[in-house]
């Protein structure tokens, strides 16, 4: 691994942690006895989704949809992907995705996904950046941050990598 890419730890693991359960409880309280569908943001949201959806005490059903991004990329173009494994016509949605940086992705899914006609429509994240877009549905978050740097662990890469480390650092200087 090239540990050299990795700065400060944003937050540890059991920070993380403490958010999902922070996200977890407002989810629980706005949804509760509803029967809802979690489309996951992949690759970059799974970390989140897997941690979340083990909190959340309503019925639901999961599916997920991608978007490919580069990083630092504030207009993200690329093709949606989504299967459609389930129908979310009349049903309450909640997309679940790690972080919000432009908000660009993020609000590209939420128009796709409103044409399939969901009852309702919200976003959940662990991280939300301070230039992101203004996405006209309700947002569920635990932490919002100082600034856009850029991040990496817990879902968020660097080239592809380090989504798997269980702490959120920034990434060094003259790696960004
Ligand atoms: O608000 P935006 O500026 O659009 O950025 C947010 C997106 O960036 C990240 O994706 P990532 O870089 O992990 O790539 P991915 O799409 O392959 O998950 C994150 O998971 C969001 O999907
Ligand atoms: O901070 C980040 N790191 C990696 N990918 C990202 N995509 C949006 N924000 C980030």
């Amino acid at each position: 691994m090239q540990q050299h890419v990795i700065g400060d730890t944003l937050f540890s693991s059991q920070q993380i942690s403490a958010g999902v359960a922070q996200v977890a409880r407002q989810l629980n309280q706005h949804y509760q006895g509803q029967s809802v569908v979690v489309i996951s943001v992949v690759p970059g949201g799974i970390l989140f989704t897997a941690d979340l959806v083990r909190q959340l005490e309503f019925d639901l059903a999961m599916d997920y949809i991608a978007c490919p991004h580069t990083p630092g990329d504030r207009d993200n173009q690329s093709p949606i992907v989504y299967q459609q494994t389930l129908s979310i016509a009349n049903k309450p949605v909640l997309v679940v995705d790690d972080a919000l940086e432009s908000g660009s992705t993020m609000q590209r899914l939420v128009t796709y996904l409103s044409k399939y006609s969901p009852s309702s429509l919200a976003i959940a994240t662990l991280l939300v950046k301070p230039s992101r877009v203004n996405i006209p549905c309700p947002q569920y978050y635990a932490y919002e941050l100082a600034n856009d740097d850029l991040l990496v662990g817990y879902g968020l890469p660097w080239q592809q990598r380090y989504r798997n480390l269980p702490f959120i650092a920034t990434v060094l200087q003259g790696e960004v």
